[in-house]
């Protein structure tokens, strides 16, 4: 009996690494200490391509990063609420993400194109506007636009774009000869095409999005935040559409809310890692967050904030 030679009499067990990662700013550090502090108080909103579910070449084949779905159903039953913001449509990203009829997940709210469609796990009730006129006008042009490019030394093919349901447009580059070169070259004239036809264009990753205005994940995030009355709000992202809501939550900070950004980094895209709180490794760092922070808030048992 005793202690084994050379050990400590009194030592502590190692606790072992943190399972949360530490934001690199203040503002983050205090952002996260609040959640976890009062997650009850807390709400977290996640992009979904890029973030949630990792980017491969076709939209269609993209899926929630293995674990991803298993622990948003720890965590978000212990905060206040839970949101998906996307530029899919939202049931597409539903079904993609696989985020229906899931134990945990039953008050998530998904809003689609931009914020402009919301879905509710609870109901499964989809509410979205009339489709902008301009879409399916701006439909019948593309074809046009896209033979005259020349980006695909030749005819452009159905894969490169995504028609969402009559509300946008996306033109995918991903699997062009010369991905950035086809974007380059493309966001001009479809930046016109757009004007034409009352609607805007949103560039995300070797992807030009046609898409009407007036909404964006900025707005959608500051109107679902104050909806829920949380006091703590965790955004992650990884696209340029993202920088919206990295500006709502800024802005919210300034009204005295806590606030955590997290970018789930890529070497596609840096604008969002320059004013991250905290940069992970892609999709896999996003679920490692998530499980990280349900480890700890497990740590004090069920239902104790
Ligand atoms: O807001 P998000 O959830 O990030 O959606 C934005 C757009 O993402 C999708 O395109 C991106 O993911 C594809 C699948 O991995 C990839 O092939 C493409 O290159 C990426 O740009 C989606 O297809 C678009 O409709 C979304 O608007």
């Amino acid at each position: 009996m005793g202690s084994p030679p050379n050990a400590a009499p009194h030592s502590q067990p190692n606790p072992g690494p943190d399972p949360v990662p530490r934001p690199h700013t203040p503002a983050g550090r205090d952002g996260l200490a609040a959640l976890l502090a009062h997650p009850e108080r807390a709400v977290i909103a996640l992009d979904f391509d890029g973030t949630l579910a990792e980017i491969v070449p076709d939209p269609e084949r993209a899926r929630a990063h293995d674990g991803a779905v298993a622990a948003l159903g720890r965590l978000v039953p212990r905060l206040r609420a839970a949101a998906v913001i996307t530029g899919r449509p939202a049931a597409v990203a539903v079904r993609l993400g696989g985020f229906a009829d899931v134990p945990g997940l039953d008050h998530l709210t998904v809003l689609g194109h931009y914020g402009a469609e919301r879905w509710e796990a609870a109901t499964g009730a989809l509410h979205a506007p009339p489709p902008h006129p301009g879409v399916a006008a701006l439909e019948a042009e593309l074809p046009g636009v896209l033979d005259s490019s020349g980006v695909w030394h030749g005819t452009w093919t159905a894969t490169a774009v995504e028609r969402k349901g009559g509300r946008a447009v996306a033109v995918h580059t991903r699997r062009a000869p010369d991905p950035q070169g086809a974007f380059d070259r493309l966001h001009a004239p479809l930046a016109a095409l757009a004007a034409r036809h009352d609607l805007i264009v949103e560039p995300g990753r070797l992807v030009l999005e046609l898409r009407p205005p007036g909404m964006d994940k900025g707005v959608a995030l500051t109107d679902w935040v104050r909806e829920t009355g949380a006091t703590t709000v965790l955004y992650a992202g990884d696209d340029l559409g993202d920088l919206a809501a990295f500006g709502a939550v800024e802005r919210l900070r300034a009204d005295g809310l806590a606030g955590v950004l997290v970018c789930s980094g890529s070497a596609e895209v840096t604008e969002l890692a320059d004013r991250a709180d905290l940069v992970v490794d892609g999709p896999a760092g996003v679920v490692g967050l998530l499980v990280g922070l349900a480890d700890r808030l497990d740590e004090r048992g069920p239902g104790t904030p």
